[in-house]
C-alpha cells in the first residue's frame, strides 16, 4: 500500500515571512550573522529563547535581545519564541528589549499564575505581538478557541529544545485544521524545514517558515535558501505560479574575483605581447 499523500489546503492569502532561526548561526558573530541574513531577504529573526526548565537547553534572555536590538535598530522584526516554564514572568522583559512577537507554549500555562486571555492582554499591554505554541504532541484543539487572541499559532514539527532535528511530517495536519478554519491567519512552522521539506508545510497552509540549519550552515546560499523557501509558500500556499512567483536570486559568478582578475591581467598582457612583435 503507498503512503498517504502529504495534507493540502485551498489556497489562502496569508502572506509569507521566513524566519530564520538564530540558534544555528555562529553565535560568536551574531549581529553579523543577523545582519546578513536580513540582507539575504529574511522577514524576520526567530529568537529561541530557552530557560532549562521548560525545555533541556538554555540559550539567552532579554539581555542579548536588547543589545541585539540596539546594534540592528527598530526595523527588524523580533520574533521571540519563548520556550520557557512561566510565560508571563518574562514578558516586560522582552518587550523592554525589542520583541515584536511574544510567543508562548500553550502547554506552560498549567505552571503560569495568568490565564490565557491575561497572558495575551500582558503581551499586547507591553508592546508586542502575541503568538501561541504547540508542542508535536498538542492538538491543535487546544488553542482553536483563542484563536481570536492571537496574532500567529506556531505548530512545532519538532520536539522544542535542540536545532538541527527531524522534520515530522506527522504534524502536519494541524496545520492543514487551522488553515482551513482561519483562512487569514499566521501560522507558523518550526523545525527540520529546509528547501527539501517546505513543501509539504507549504502544501498543509503553512505561511511563515522558521529555518535554523538550512539558512546557516556552512556554505549555504542563504538569498537562495529564504527565496526557496519563500517560493514554496507562494506557489504551494497562495497559489502563485511562474512570474508571480518571487524572483530567485541571481547565481553568483562560479569565477571567484581574484580569478577574474587573473584573467583580465594575463589577457592585457597578451595584447601587449602581440602589438609589441
Ligand atoms: O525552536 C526550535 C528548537 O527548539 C527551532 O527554532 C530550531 O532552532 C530550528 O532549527 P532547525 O531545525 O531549522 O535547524
Amino acid at each position: 500500500m503507498s503512503a498517504a499523500p502529504p495534507p493540502s489546503c485551498a489556497a489562502h492569502c496569508a502572506c509569507c515571512r521566513i524566519a530564520p532561526s538564530m540558534l544555528a548561526s555562529d553565535l560568536s558573530s551574531l549581529y553579523s550573522e543577523a545582519s546578513s541574513i536580513l540582507a539575504a531577504g529574511a522577514d524576520e529573526l526567530h529568537l529561541d529563547v530557552m530557560d532549562g526548565h521548560f525545555v533541556p537547553n538554555i540559550t539567552w534572555g532579554s539581555p542579548v535581545l536588547a543589545s541585539l536590538r540596539k546594534r540592528l535598530g527598530g526595523e527588524a522584526y523580533f520574533d521571540c519564541h519563548m520556550m520557557v516554564a512561566k510565560p508571563s514572568q518574562w514578558v516586560e522583559d522582552v518587550g523592554k528589549a525589542g520583541g515584536s512577537r511574544y510567543c508562548f507554549h500553550v502547554e506552560a500555562l498549567a505552571g503560569d499564575p495568568l490565564d490565557f486571555p491575561a497572558l495575551c492582554a500582558l503581551i499586547r499591554g507591553a508592546g508586542m505581538e502575541v503568538g501561541v505554541a504547540i508542542k508535536p504532541g498538542t492538538p491543535a484543539s487546544a488553542v482553536l478557541d483563542f484563536v481570536s487572541l492571537v496574532d500567529m499559532v506556531l505548530v512545532m514539527t519538532v520536539e522544542p529544545g535542540f536545532g538541527g532535528q527531524k522534520f515530522m511530517p506527522h504534524c502536519l495536519p494541524k496545520v492543514l485544521e487551522l488553515r482551513t478554519k482561519f483562512p487569514g491567519l499566521d501560522i507558523e512552522v518550526d523545525g527540520g524545514l529546509s528547501p527539501s521539506t517546505v513543501d509539504a508545510a507549504a502544501a498543509a497552509g503553512a505561511n511563515i517558515i522558521v529555518a535554523g540549519s538550512a539558512c546557516f550552515k556552512p556554505g549555504a546560499n542563504r538569498p537562495e535558501v529564504v527565496a526557496t523557501l519563500r517560493r514554496s509558500v507562494e506557489a504551494l500556499g497562495n497559489g502563485r505560479e511562474g512570474g508571480e512567483l518571487t524572483e530567485m536570486p541571481r547565481k553568483r559568478c562560479p569565477v571567484p574575483h581574484v580569478q577574474m582578475g587573473a584573467v583580465a591581467a594575463m589577457f592585457a598582457v597578451g595584447l601587449a605581447r602581440g602589438m609589441m612583435k
